[in-house]
């Protein structure tokens, strides 16, 4: 029998308290900027046991500007901005291409928090873009190697065949580019912090870049 997953879905709450922290939150207390507040919140996260904190939602827009998101990994966030790689030629990166802005967004539930970035996006020069991916693991250069993302499969044989050749290539020559694997930087002109709060009074601070630098709001949860 299948199972009735509204019921199911009814049982299940969020924050439990045996696995979930909920700190206290003061945004009068937060930094100035986004930037040093996001590394603290990542550090606490991976310091709280979270699992893949460094994994984030990656929404994009195609060309006649309807949605769509999944995951990707975050591989830095500094002065620069918020970067993630992919390929040029999978279906996100034809959306940044046609429309250069996105949003991420954290999910850390062992603390009840969310991070929200939004901002425009541009593609960091191809040789930052190698060496970022030749300091990954072999698996990661196999994956870029194997290619074709998001291109339509004709058959499990097909990407047996292409992946095996790619791990052949990332063992024996770790130096192999993937021309069409891309890093992307996100410059952030809105972060949103989201605190859970256990009578649901959320604490919601959201940074917005202004014409004289970071203008900090509260928001009603
Ligand atoms: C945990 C996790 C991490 C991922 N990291 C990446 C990544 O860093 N880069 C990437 O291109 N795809 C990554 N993927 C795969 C993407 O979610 C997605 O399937 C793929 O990039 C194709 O997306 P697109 O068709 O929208 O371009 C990851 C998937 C998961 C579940």
């Amino acid at each position: 029998m299948e199972p009735d997953l509204h019921e199911l879905l009814r049982s299940l709450r969020v924050w439990d308290p045996e696995v979930t922290d909920l700190p206290a939150f003061d945004p009068a207390a937060a930094p100035a900027e986004p930037l040093p507040l996001f590394a603290r919140w990542f550090t606490e996260a991976v310091a709280a046991g979270q699992t893949e904190p460094h994994t984030m939602s990656l929404a994009t827009a195609d060309a006649r500007g309807l949605p769509d998101v999944r995951i990707v990994m975050l591989h830095g966030a500094d002065g620069d901005g918020w970067s993630f790689a992919t390929h040029a030629h999978s279906r996100k990166g034809g959306h940044l291409a046609a429309r250069p802005y996105a949003a991420l967004a954290f999910y850390w539930p062992v603390l009840g928090r969310q991070v929200r970035v939004r901002g425009p996006v541009g593609a960091a020069p191809a040789e930052e873009a190698q060496a970022d991916l030749h300091a990954r693991s072999t698996g990661a250069l196999a994956a870029a190697l194997t290619g074709r993302q998001s291109a339509v499969l004709g058959s499990a044989q097909e990407l047996v065949r292409a992946s095996q050749a790619a791990w052949e290539r990332a063992r024996h020559a770790p130096d192999t580019p993937a021309p069409s694997w891309t890093l992307y930087r996100l410059r952030a002109d809105e972060v949103e912090f989201f605190q859970g709060e256990a009578r649901r009074r959320h604490v919601r601070l959201r940074y917005r870049r202004g014409a004289k630098g970071w203008v900090r709001e509260s928001l009603w949860p």
